[in-house]
């Protein structure tokens, strides 16, 4: 049977089932508030209720056969992901901006030619490399790879990442933003090229998992519901 995998709580989780819900299929939790568990009305299909940042794993272990995520966190978390997995849909909700930001008062840095000149500078005066407080180590890798800036060291940071900058353990950030809010109250701007992926919840499918033949039409079956507008 189809394994479907779909963030387990919050405005994810509900936005999904709405998604899924104009387009004849109904997903549903079934048991008590706190228990993970759910159902699918509509199709022959298993629901497998999960953390988002999950999903892009259970995808390449073939442990589900769709699955509900960031387009961000499958890019992130799997290597080469098009080969792991196929996009079905974007979903038109969940959207937010991977950018790169820089302390305001950066007056002389703009864009990534700007940075790039102010990483060779900032080693050259403080002996070591400009810090980049991120938890997408992998997008921001190939993005400044790919844009020519060499000069900067990555760290860790795995939640309030705009404030790793007042704390001085980063000079700047890689994160996400969508209102732009938390990126203003912390005194940072995004570089005018800086964009490294724009990200909306997505549904994937795995090329991993084991589709037998009763999945396969299943799927057939669904798929044009899934594909059109609703
Ligand atoms: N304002 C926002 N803040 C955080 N994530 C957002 C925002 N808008 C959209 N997203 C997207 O939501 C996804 C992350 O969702 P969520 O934080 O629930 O995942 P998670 O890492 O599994 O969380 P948890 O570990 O708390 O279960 C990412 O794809 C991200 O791009
Ligand atoms: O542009 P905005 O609307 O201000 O939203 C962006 C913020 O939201 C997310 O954080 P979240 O609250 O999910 O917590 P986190 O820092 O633990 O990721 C993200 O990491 C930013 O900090």
């Amino acid at each position: 049977m189809i394994r479907l995998g779909v963030p387990s709580k919050g405005r994810l989780m509900e936005r999904t089932f709405d998604w899924f819900g104009v387009r004849g299929l109904t997903l549903s939790r079934t048991g008590s508030d706190r228990e993970y568990a759910g159902r699918v009305e509509g199709a022959d299909i298993a629901l497998v209720l999960l953390s988002a940042g999950e999903i892009p794993r259970e995808l390449s272990a073939g442990r589900i056969h769709l699955g509900v995520t960031g387009s961000d966190l499958v890019r992130e978390k799997l290597v080469r992901w098009d080969m792991q997995v196929e996009t079905v849909a974007p979903m038109g909700f969940g959207q937010a901006d991977l950018i790169l930001a820089v302390p305001k008062a950066w007056i002389d840095v703009d864009d990534l030619d700007d940075l790039d000149a102010a990483a060779a500078q900032f080693r050259a005066i403080h002996g070591h490399r400009l810090r980049i407080a991120t938890k997408y180590h992998r997008l921001v890798r190939e993005f400044l790879r790919a844009n020519g800036v060499a000069d900067y060291r990555l760290v860790d940071s795995q939640g309030a990442t705009e404030g790793t900058v007042l704390n001085e353990t980063a000079e700047m950030i890689a994160d996400i933003t969508s209102t732009g809010e938390t990126l203003r109250a912390n005194h940072l701007k995004i570089l005018s090229d800086g964009l490294i992926h724009s990200s909306q919840a997505t549904l994937f499918r795995s090329l991993r998992a084991d589709w037998t033949a009763e999945d396969r039409a299943e799927f057939d079956r669904i798929a044009p519901h899934l594909t059109a507008a609703p």
